[in-house]
Order: C-alpha cells, then structure tokens, then sequence
C-alpha cells in the first residue's frame, strides 16, 4: 500500500497551494489525505481540484483568538492520527492556525512533517501577527522544509533549524500558471484604467481601514479610474468596506470570487493594491505593479525585482502612490515587467519528488533496523 501523506487545509490560499502537491503527490503514486479544518467555512474543496483526492473534514471554524483555533486543530488531528492510515507524512502550508494545528499533532504523534512555504520572515513577531510566530514554530518543528527562494532558505539556515531544507520554488506560481493556461488570450482591452483593491489582513481591521477606504474615496475623484474592492470572506473586513464605500458610486465592491476569475481580474487590472501575501507573489509574475498594503513584508523579492512597492495603510502615502503610477509611464513601465522570483512553476513536482525520495530513504533505514 501506498504511503498516505496527509495534507491540513483551512483556508483559501492553502487551497490554492497546496492543490498543485496533491496532485504531484499522486503522480508520484502516493496517496493524498487532504484534511479540511474548517477555518474558512465556506472553503469548496471541489474549487480547488480537492475533492478528487480522499478528504475529511474537521469542524474547526477560525475563533477570535487564532491560539485557541490553533489547538482546536490539534485537537482534531491527533484523534485522525491516532486512527486508521496513519500517514508516512503531514504536509502544512503557510502560516495560518490551522497550519500550527497540524504541526503540533504531527510532532505530538510522532508523525513526520513537511512546510511548504517555510522560511518566510518578516523578523518582526508582531507583525504579521499570528503568522509570523506560527511559521516559525512550524519551521522549528518540520523534518522537511520546502523554501520558496534562496531567500527563505538563508532564513532557515540563520535560525538553526534541523530538518532538510530545500528551495523550490513556491507552489502560488503553479496554481497561477495553471490558471492562466485556462483563461482566453488578453484581457478585456486598455478601458479605462483598473485599480483593483483586496484588503483583509489583521492589522487592517476595524478603524486601520478607514484611511485605506478615504484613499479609495480620494482616488475615485478621478472619473477615468474605474476603483474595484474585491472583499473577502472575513465578515469583518466586508463590513467595514460596505459601511465605507458601500454608498460610492465610482467604487465597485466585488465579491470574493473563485481563483480563474481573480486571476482574470488582477490580469485585466492597471494596478494592483492589496495586503494579501499570495497576490505579492502573483503580481510579479503577471506583469502588474502592486502597492502592498503592509509597513513590512515576508516576501521582498518582488520589491527586489521592482514589480512591487511597499505604501503602508497611510491614506495619504496611497494616494500617492498610485497618483504617481498613473502619472509617470516611466515608473509604472518599471514595475510592470513580468519577473518570476517566487519560482518557475514547478515547485509542486520538486516538493512531490522529495517527499518520495525522503519516503524511500526512512523506508530503508527502518528496514535496516529490523534486518
Ligand atoms: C502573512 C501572509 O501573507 N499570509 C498569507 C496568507 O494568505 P494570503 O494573504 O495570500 O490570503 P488571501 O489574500 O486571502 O489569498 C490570496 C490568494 O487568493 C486568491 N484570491 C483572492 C481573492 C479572491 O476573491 N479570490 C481568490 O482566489 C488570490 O489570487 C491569491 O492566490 O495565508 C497563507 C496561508 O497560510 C500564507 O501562505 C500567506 O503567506
């Protein structure tokens, strides 16, 4: 029998990521287990190419406090793990709670673990808080750990950590490449102008939102912008928006919609401003600037490459930064070539490969002992 690799998703972006390793997994005749947690309620694992994989669901809906989700979630698995089909490997993605649930059932069973994203830094344990803490505990605790770049490597090798490390490339390129290769040729044309807006992260909750959204109401002075929010499923961030710029005219609120189509929206758009840590990775490969919504980043590469720009939550260091996009073509031309930092597409075959080749060799060792 095949090994069982189990593999925790809570959210949307885990989806998103980790869909491509499933998938290299079976090809590399292993079996897929995908546990879904619940963090995000409405998360449609069919969306994601999931539900073609054996999968259980978890009743861990996110809590106020991402600690208490993040034992709920522990909880959860070490009763999966004490069960049938103990897995040979659990893979996590990221840093959510539902990612440090499963790290911590995995290390409390005994059950190897893999990261996919690990060595992603901001230094900086408040911001983003939980995520920051949660990845580098999991770090600490992997046997495997799949780094996305060079960068993220040298993270991992600067805090001491014991498992393998390898760099692969970030599994977010080949779920866009995939995207992409499905979507028609073009966009929908020069049109007016497209700013468009995702907004969700914690520490742009409540009242951080509202110099965000009166830079919003200040851009859409210009009648040739055409402002576009696609809000998320968090209920507090759609609130807050609504309340806003619900009542504005030159600004569209969008619900969040289905990977193909954000695709197809952030491919179509003239600039791209979000807080969100996947889109930091997408928009560089797209070609499309991104004003990041952050004081401080765990991804900056696509600074380094110049297709992104950090502007802070400051209504009026927005403004002008994207004033200054549409005004100087020099400046918007340098942040709109396309370049690839976060990986080539392939991570998800290298990580499926080296999950295989790690397999193996326990495998052999084990054998040796009994021999
Ligand atoms: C601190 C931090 O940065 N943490 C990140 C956070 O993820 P995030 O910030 O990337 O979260 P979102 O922005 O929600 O997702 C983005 C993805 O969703 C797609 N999208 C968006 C709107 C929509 O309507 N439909 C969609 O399909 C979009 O194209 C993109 O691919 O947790 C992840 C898991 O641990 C981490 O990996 C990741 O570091």
């Amino acid at each position: 029998m095949s090994p069982v690799i189990m593999l925790v998703v809570g959210t949307r972006p885990e989806a998103i990521k980790l869909a491509p390793v499933a998938r290299a997994l079976q090809a590399q005749g292993l079996l897929p287990h995908i546990v879904l947690t619940g963090q995000h309620s409405q998360l449609d694992p069919s969306a994601y190419g999931l539900a073609a994989h054996r999968f259980t669901r978890l009743q861990c809906p996110a809590t106020g406090d991402p600690r208490v989700h993040a034992e709920a979630v522990a909880n959860a698995i070490a009763s999966l793990l004490r069960g049938a089909g103990r897995p040979g490997l659990l893979i996590v993605q990221g840093d959510t709670s539902s990612a440090l649930g499963g790290a911590l059932a995995a290390t409390a069973a005994g059950v190897p673990l893999a990261h996919v994203e690990a060595g992603l830094r901001s230094h900086d344990l408040a911001l983003p808080w939980p995520e920051e803490g949660n990845r580098v505990a999991i770090d600490r605790l992997s046997q495997l750990l799949f780094a996305a770049t060079s960068d993220n490597a040298a993270n991992l090798s600067a805090e001491g950590v014991t498992g393998e490390v390898h760099v692969t490339g970030n599994t977010a390129i080949d779920a866009l490449f995939d995207v992409v290769s499905s979507l028609p040729p073009g966009s929908d044309g020069p049109g007016l102008p497209r700013l468009l807006v995702t907004c969700h992260r914690r520490e742009n909750w409540g009242a951080a939102f509202t110099p965000i959204g009166l830079a919003l109401i200040d851009l859409a002075r210009f009648a040739w912008l055409r402002i576009e929010i696609v809000l998320h499923s968090n209920p507090a961030m759609a609130a807050a928006a609504r309340l806003l710029l619900g009542g504005n005219p030159r600004i569209r609120l969008l619900q969040p919609m289905d990977h193909r189509a954000m695709v197809g929206a952030m491919r179509s758009a003239h600039i791209l401003l979000s807080d969100s840590g996947g889109i930091q990775e997408e928009a560089p490969a797209l070609g499309i600037p991104l004003l990041v919504l952050r004081s401080t980043t765990e991804r900056p590469e696509g600074i380094a490459t110049g297709n992104t720009l950090l502007v802070g939550n400051e209504r009026g260091e927005i403004v002008h930064h994207v004033r200054r996009l549409l005004e100087d073509e020099r400046a918007y031309r340098a942040m709109a070539v396309p370049a690839f930092p976060f990986g080539d597409g392939k991570a998800a075959p290298r990580i499926a490969a080296l999950c295989r080749q790690w397999l193996t060799r326990q495998q052999t060792a084990e054998q040796a002992l009994i021999a």
